[in-house]
């Protein structure tokens, strides 16, 4: 059975809200999934640690990468996260792992699309075989229920406008719905590519 890790970073807990549902996804196909989060406190003299998190990481078969967009890319906790794994590519111990991606940010656009970007050169950096989005925006279907409303294809995309006093972190229905079929999107494509290495090594 493969085994998803989704390793983030939130501040005010929309991308955390975001994580989870791409977990449901995940669990959804029957596949298991690990949520992992990276805090600010992991960060000492601007160089983050995780002994665990990074077991965790060398041990699963895909890795999702989540920030919010922070001055139009990843923020920097977790940008020094991203920077600790340059051991991972020196032993290419993630190389030929399935990778995905995903953001959130207070503006319709905010420049997300940077994030992302950020995020697949960064797996392709590990040798990593990185899967878009599939869902077409729903509305082309005719559709309302918000699936990909922000017509993303790089990895998926979500948009809270951000609260200036605080108060809890709410994901709109549709970002919730299009990570869920994201995650779903990764497992199975995780799936299908492990099979493929199997067929080849055999
Ligand atoms: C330092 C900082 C920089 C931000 N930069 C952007 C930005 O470039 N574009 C944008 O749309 N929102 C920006 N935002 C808003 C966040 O992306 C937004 O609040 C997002 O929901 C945060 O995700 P989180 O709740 O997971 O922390 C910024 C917020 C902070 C704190």
């Amino acid at each position: 059975m493969p085994s998803i890790a989704i390793v983030y970073f939130s501040g005010s807990g929309h991308t955390h809200l975001t994580a989870e549902a791409i977990a449901e996804g995940v669990r959804k196909t029957g596949n298991h999934v690990e949520l992992l989060r990276i805090k600010g406190e992991q960060i000492t003299n601007g160089r983050w640690q995780d002994d665990e998190i990074m077991e965790k990481l060398d041990r699963a078969d895909a890795i999702v990468f989540g920030s919010p967009t922070y001055m139009g890319g990843v923020a920097a906790q977790f940008k020094a996260f991203l920077d600790a794994g340059s051991s991972a590519w020196f032993s290419r111990k993630w190389k030929d792992k399935i990778a995905a991606g995903f953001t959130h940010s207070g503006s319709l656009s905010g420049d997300k699309q940077g994030t992302l970007i950020y995020l697949s050169i960064y797996a392709a950096q590990q040798g990593m075989v990185w899967v878009g989005a599939g869902d077409l925006p729903s509305q082309y279907l005719g559709k309302t229920d918000g699936v990909n409303r922000l017509g993303s294809f790089l990895g998926i995309m979500g948009q809270t406008i951000m609260s200036m006093t605080g108060g809890e972190a709410i994901l709109d229905s549709g970002d919730r719905l299009t990570a869920e079929y994201f995650g779903q999107r990764i497992a199975e494509a995780t799936k299908r590519w492990n099979l493929e290495q199997l067929a080849i090594a055999t």
